[in-house]
């Protein structure tokens, strides 16, 4: 049976087709679902994929969170269910408490734009399994709020138990450094993100945010040419069909 991934449109969400398509490449079937949709359609995991849900207003995901849709996956993900937020998406799951910390504006104030090297850090959660520890990936980049932020007390908590999934590690596999913030190490950190912090999932491991954008690297014919953002689906997927 084909496995279903739900993908969210908000009014304002960019990155909803080219998700759909990833879940697609992938082998999964995509299921759109709107932000008024209180049923899930019976989805297997959702993705949150970038834009500027409700125009970014008050903050970037703070109204999202208070939506129909987003209430029946706060229940499902609390349950198990599989999910991944993409930039806006990891903004939306900040502000639902679904994962810890918030995110501020880049340290620079500029919106940035590039491809972005990854460390991934750990394979041990429903969106990484088919990385290996430490695999280094490139994809594109592209926000103004990025700045990863916490206590250091969560800080710490996020390390401690495994929960750093991504994190900065140098500009792209084009070798272009564009937008690296003042407080960024070298030109690796885009945003200056505490820790050089790109992703953290929640302690089950079933909840991933990442700011950057797998989703836009999935096909070698399109954009810089890598498929290194594949991974994301065709690991959920594999963690479905073993459920
Ligand atoms: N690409 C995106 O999802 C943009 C995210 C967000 N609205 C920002 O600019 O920070």
């Amino acid at each position: 049976m084909t496995a279903r991934v739900g993908v969210v449109t908000f009014p304002g969400t960019l990155d909803d087709r080219d998700t759909q398509r990833a879940v697609r490449v992938a082998g999964a079937e995509a299921v759109p679902l709107w932000h008024r949709d209180k049923d899930l359609k019976q989805v297997d995991a959702v993705v949150l994929p970038g834009g500027f849900s409700y125009g970014d207003y008050l903050r970037a995901g703070a109204i999202s969170r208070f939506s129909p849709v987003m209430e029946t996956i706060i229940e499902q993900a609390k349950a198990g269910m599989p999910v991944l937020g993409i930039c806006n998406g990891f903004q939306v799951l900040t502000e639902t408490h679904l994962l810890p910390g918030a995110m501020l504006r880049n340290d620079n104030l500029h919106f940035v734009c590039r491809d972005q090297k990854l460390r991934v850090e750990t394979s041990a959660t429903a969106w990484t399994a088919d990385f290996t520890d430490g695999q280094e990936i490139s994809i594109p980049l592209k926000n103004i709020d990025g700045r990863y932020t916490a206590a250091e007390r969560v800080l710490d908590e996020l390390e401690a138990e495994g929960r750093v999934v991504f994190r900065y590690a140098g500009p792209g596999a084009d070798g272009r450094a564009g937008g690296a913030g003042p407080t960024a190490g070298g030109y690796g950190n885009p945003n200056g993100s505490l820790r050089d912090i790109a992703g953290i999932s929640n302690a089950a491991g079933n909840v991933v945010g990442l700011m950057p954008h797998p989703e836009h690297a999935v096909e070698p014919l399109i954009g810089t040419g890598r498929t290194d953002g594949l991974g994301f689906f065709t690991s959920v997927l594999k963690k479905l069909v073993a459920a």
